[in-house]
């Protein structure tokens, strides 16, 4: 009588385990490429072609340099604006001649400093925080900058300033809006500010791609559903040209018509 040959020369049991194992992997690799979240499109920071490209582009203020080095020091100093952003809103700043610009979102004042700089003389920065500790921070090295001045900090909501200039006449008056406040307003913030903003002026909308969660919030992540609100109203803007670039954690730069 022929005797069955096994097929694997490892013990059943093993051999079953294996199968088992490797069955959970493919599951766990495939739900992993399924659900996996995209954090950034861009490389990593410390990526040596994102270190070339910052090399051989970054012109950074002695002053701005040191805020950011302070600012990454603090707990939250993630959230400060990247280096390339400020100098690229700056750069556009410059284009347009801005004189005006409103910038939701102090933090430290890394983008009012970095705008500040870009602006002639007598021009103004209206910055808006509710904290007032991270401005505190940073405040000396606004005035190492010397942009102290052209920066005028507003320690309340930023929808309070928003309401308070639209009321003082100014809409239509602000050269550069920059949105990278809290995220429950920002669709309130968008409309708001391109109210402020002259025609031609330039709004920059921050983290629009909300860390890849917009391309699937997660069920009550009001967060990343006001975000994919606002992208969704920006596409269909007619009163707006766009760009939405992969800087950071996605800005979308949206010009008046
Ligand atoms: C992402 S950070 C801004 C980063 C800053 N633009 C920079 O370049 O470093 C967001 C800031 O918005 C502030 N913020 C949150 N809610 C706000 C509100 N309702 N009005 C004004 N500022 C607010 C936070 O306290 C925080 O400092």
């Amino acid at each position: 009588m022929n005797q069955l040959v096994p097929r694997l020369s490892v013990p059943a049991a093993l051999a079953l385990g294996s199968a088992a194992l490797g069955a959970a992997f493919a599951t766990g690799l495939f739900l992993g490429r399924r659900f996996q979240r995209p954090q950034r499109l861009l490389p990593a920071e410390d990526h040596p072609l994102w270190q070339y490209l910052l090399s051989r582009s970054m012109r950074e203020h002695p002053a701005l340099r040191s805020l950011r080095l302070l600012t990454l020091e603090q707990p939250q100093g993630e959230s400060m604006m990247t280096c390339e952003q400020a100098q690229l809103l700056a750069n556009l700043a410059r284009l347009i001649k801005a004189k005006k610009v409103l910038d939701l979102g102090t933090f430290t004042g890394y983008s009012a400093v970095a705008l500040a700089l870009a602006l002639p003389p007598a021009g103004r920065v209206v910055t808006c925080e509710v904290d007032p500790g991270p401005p505190e921070l940073g405040r000396p090295l606004w005035r190492q900058a010397e942009v102290e001045r052209k920066i005028d900090l507003r320690l309340q909501p930023a929808l309070e300033t928003l309401d308070e200039l639209l009321a003082a006449g100014e809409a239509g008056t602000f050269d550069v809006a920059v949105v990278d406040a809290d995220k429950e307003n920002c669709v309130a913030y968008y409309e708001r500010c391109l109210q402020l903003l002259r025609p031609g002026g330039m709004l920059a909308v921050l983290r629009v791609l909300w860390r890849g969660e917009v391309l699937r919030p997660r069920p009550g992540d009001a967060e990343a559903e006001c975000v994919r609100n606002l992208n969704e109203r920006i596409r269909r803007d007619a009163r707006v040209y766009i760009s939405l670039l992969p800087l950071g954690d996605g800005l979308t730069l949206a010009f008046k018509i």
